[in-house]
């Protein structure tokens, strides 16, 4: 019968056999467990022939899943792939291999890619950009003042302006600590680092999604180290704290 006969097609095919299929006269390309003549096909695929040359006669799982990054090939192209299929990869011992390097089960092989994924996707606090939106609501195009107080002393006072729902000409009016106003600080001053790297957080802000301030949890991301200061002595808490104390009073003036 005709089940008899493709029965009888599928043969065991060791990676050895595989390798000796690696040219555009005869390419080979183990997938998932099966192996696949795809030399008829190779002139018909989207793309250069080199990005599918270079596989012949190896074993591909990782290039079938990864079109690019993270990108794996249609269902439709897996009933063409089906269509090539001359038998199943196997070890020297005859014992069927899922892929080159682990020897797999499916069910295993597809489990664990989707718990790193979901793993890898998870945002940071500072990422997560569904809550940062619920945080802030939308708020209004316009010019915005707002201030961090801390033990009556005026920490931060900052201006921005909203377009669109991106920052511009974000500034400190005002920027100081125990007394110490950074703004008026000599360039030889212990602390004028800090105030190099509070700069370089309205530089960072420019031209962002308001959302983005929520970054400045983890100033580290923002700003690198200056003079031996690093992310960890900015309070970007402050500055974030003094930013949605300027969106709820609400525009200063309009643009
Ligand atoms: C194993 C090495 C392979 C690599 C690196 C590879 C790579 C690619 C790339 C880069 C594209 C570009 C278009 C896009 O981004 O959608 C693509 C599309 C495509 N490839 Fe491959 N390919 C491989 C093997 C195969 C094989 C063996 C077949 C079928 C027998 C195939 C069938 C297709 C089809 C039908 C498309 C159109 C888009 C889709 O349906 O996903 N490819 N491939």
């Amino acid at each position: 019968s005709d089940e008899a006969d493709s029965a009888g097609d599928e043969r065991d095919i060791t990676l050895d056999e595989l390798a000796e299929h690696a040219s555009a006269e005869s390419c080979w390309k183990a997938i998932h467990g099966g192996v696949y003549d795809i030399t008829d096909y190779v002139p018909d695929h989207p793309t250069e022939e080199e990005v599918i040359l270079e596989w012949c006669g190896r074993e591909s799982s990782e290039a079938w899943d990864n079109k690019s990054p993270g990108r794996p090939h249609s269902p439709a192209a897996e009933r063409q792939l089906e269509n090539y299929r001359i038998g199943r990869l196997v070890d020297d011992q005859g014992e069927p291999l899922e892929s080159a390097d682990t020897g797999e089960l499916p069910s295993e092989e597809q489990d664990q890619p989707m718990e790193q994924e979901a793993a890898a996707a998870a945002p940071s606090p500072a990422e997560d950009q569904r809550l940062h939106r619920a945080m802030l609501g939308q708020p209004l195009d316009g010019h915005y003042r707002g201030v961090f107080t801390d033990r009556g002393e005026i920490q931060v006072n900052i201006t921005f302006d909203l377009r669109d729902g991106h920052l511009s000409d974000v500034n400190f009016r005002h920027l100081a600590y125990r007394g110490v106003d950074y703004l008026t600080l000599e360039e030889d001053a212990d602390l004028y680092p800090v105030m190099v790297q509070h700069r370089r957080i309205t530089e960072w802000l420019e031209g962002e999604p308001l959302t983005s301030i929520f970054a400045l949890y983890e100033p580290e991301r923002v700003v690198d180290e200056v003079d031996g200061f690093s992310g960890a002595t900015l309070r970007g808490a402050k500055v974030i704290s003094a930013m949605r104390d300027g969106l709820n009073r609400g525009v200063y003036s309009w643009p």
